[in-house]
């Protein structure tokens, strides 16, 4: 008996130790070895508190550059939105090191050591954070947006054919009727006699609706109901990660935590029953694939590689594609009509040629590469408030970047958006609104990074500028619209850039 509990104690005891070793070496040991690499170099920067980091200085930063309106319609946005950015570089220069809670960062933004790193050399060697993992793993878990390694790569792979060729042209006509439905209920609102609506709201909803016709084809009714769940789970999330960088704070049974097991338990309970009803039409021979919809393709892939359905990857990935898919383009939306309404000129330009392309009728999927002005709008929006204002990722070796050694461990975060307003990148002109500058297709590698760069670019890139293209034509051929006296130019970052009070519009119907 007594031997017993000897060696149940010692199990005991050696356990807690390596717990105990783990989490010290995690938040304290590997953190200052890092630290001690990037001085050793040259790269400094502002000095981190206990467990906080400097978490609370950005905190802090932030909420005094952003608690007013700017005081007119300019974008001149980095001091505002990255004012721990453009004091830290100043003070320690263009490469600093900073921290987030316990985990170092790198503030990169050198475009041609960022060209390298993005680049096939390293992309299953860099990747995503445990912190970042964390902050998801309830809304979108292991998907391929926070997958690593050769889980990625093999993710990358079966995901790839549905966002490319004749596949994403299908999607096409999805885009066009959502598309026709908001403008049926644009003219309703126009009809009542109120002119004035909130683009960023509608533009929300249409992308929402779009991918969830793109993912569950019939389904999409269910598909909008989890869509919506799963939006107040990112909420809840992103509250909850304010308090990760505590250790062991996840565990904690609060009040965040309870909700968020809650919510995910529902979504998954959602997206099975829509997944097993696909599963018994094939099983039942009663369909010989999965569907043509997203879902469908990655069902088939799935199936294709034989074994059985990883069910739980499955839904990892519907939940990435939702997450990922389309807030990112309701925003560039959003801005890109905010500029239209407040450049009238490129507004009729954007039209004129849109009524020369598809001379008044629906946009049709081949003849959209002719919309050159249309793309030249779209990517200065996307230059001026990219969605993804910064890209994360992080070594998981040892990297010598160019001058730098890089160690395992560290992350980089490269900052888009001062990159894309960088004067000496872009020239004097840099936070003017000037599609024009996109003329030429010769512009340096590097600088222009909305969709990231590399084998792990974004994989929806194609599929966000055809939707984008789509609604763009379709809405400037039945609309016309100038900013509202209402609109309060107040840009903020909450993931990804947001107008705080949305952007009012005054429509004025054309004649079709
Ligand atoms: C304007 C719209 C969009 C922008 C600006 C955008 C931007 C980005 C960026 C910057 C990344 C890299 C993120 C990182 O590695 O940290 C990314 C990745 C990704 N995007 Fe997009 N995206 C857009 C639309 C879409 C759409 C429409 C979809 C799908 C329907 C999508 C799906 C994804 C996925 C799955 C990844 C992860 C790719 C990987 O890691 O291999 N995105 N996106």
């Amino acid at each position: 008996m007594m031997v017993i509990l000897t060696t149940l104690l010692v199990i005991f005891v050696t356990v807690l130790l390596k717990v105990l070793y783990d989490t010290i070496s995690c938040y304290w040991l590997t953190p200052m070895r890092i630290k001690r690499v990037m001085e050793r170099q040259g790269v400094c920067g502002p000095k981190p508190r206990f467990l906080t980091g400097n978490i609370m200085d950005m905190t802090s930063l932030v909420s005094r550059a952003v608690s007013q309106d700017m005081k007119t319609i300019n974008h001149d946005i980095v001091g505002r939105l990255l004012p721990h950015f453009v004091a830290w570089s100043k003070q320690y220069g263009k490469r600093f090191l900073y921290w987030n809670g316990t985990e170092p960062r790198l503030c990169l933004t050198d475009t041609a050591l960022i060209k390298e790193f993005l680049s096939s050399k390293y992309s299953t060697i860099t990747g995503k954070s445990w912190q970042q993992q964390l902050g998801s793993k309830h809304f979108i878990g292991r998907g391929l947006l926070m997958a690593n390694g050769e889980e990625w790569y093999h993710q990358r792979h079966m995901v790839a054919p549905a966002f490319m060729g004749d596949t994403l042209k299908s999607y096409a006509w999805h885009m066009v009727e959502c598309t026709k439905e908001m403008i049926e209920s644009l003219e309703n609102v126009l009809e009542s006699g109120q002119s004035e609506v909130e683009i960023g709201e509608c533009f929300t909803k249409l992308t929402a609706d779009i991918i969830s016709r793109t993912e569950f084809g019939s389904s999409y009714q269910k598909g909008k109901q989890i869509f919506h769940l799963l939006t107040q789970l990112q909420s809840r999330c992103a509250q909850a990660t304010r308090h990760l960088c505590f250790p062991g704070s996840r565990f904690l049974p609060n009040k965040y935590n309870r909700e968020i097991k809650s919510m995910k338990k529902e979504v998954e309970r959602l997206l099975m029953e829509i997944i097993e009803s696909r599963k018994d039409c094939v099983e039942m021979g009663r369909s010989n694939t999965y569907g043509n919809d997203l879902l469908g393709i990655l069902l088939d892939e799935i199936k294709k590689e034989g074994g059985g359905l990883n069910l739980q990857l499955v839904m990892d990935e519907c939940k990435t594609f939702f997450f990922a898919g389309h807030e990112t383009t309701a925003l560039l939306l959003t801005w890109a009509f905010m500029l239209l309404a407040s450049n009238p000129h490129w507004q009729e330009k954007v039209r004129a040629e849109v009524k020369e392309v598809f001379k008044g009728a629906t946009p049709s999927v081949d003849q959209l590469s002719k919309l050159t002005l249309t793309h030249m709008v779209i990517n200065e929006s996307m230059r001026l408030y990219p969605p993804a204002t910064v890209l994360p990722r992080t070594a998981f070796k040892d990297i010598q970047l160019g001058d730098l050694h890089i160690p395992k461990g560290l992350s980089i975060w490269i900052p888009v958006l001062a990159i894309h307003h960088s004067e000496e990148l872009w020239g004097k002109d840099a936070n003017k609104f000037n599609p024009e500058r996109f003329a030429s297709k010769s512009f340096m590698p590097g600088r222009f990074i909305p969709f990231a760069s590399g084998p792990r670019n974004c994989v929806g890139q194609s599929f966000a500028i055809m939707e984008a293209k789509i609604i763009l034509a379709m809405l400037l051929s039945r609309f016309s619209f100038t900013i509202s006296q209402n609109y309060r130019h107040a840009p903020v970052v909450i993931l990804t850039i947001k107008p705080k009070y949305g952007v009012q519009l005054c429509l004025n119907p054309l004649e079709p």
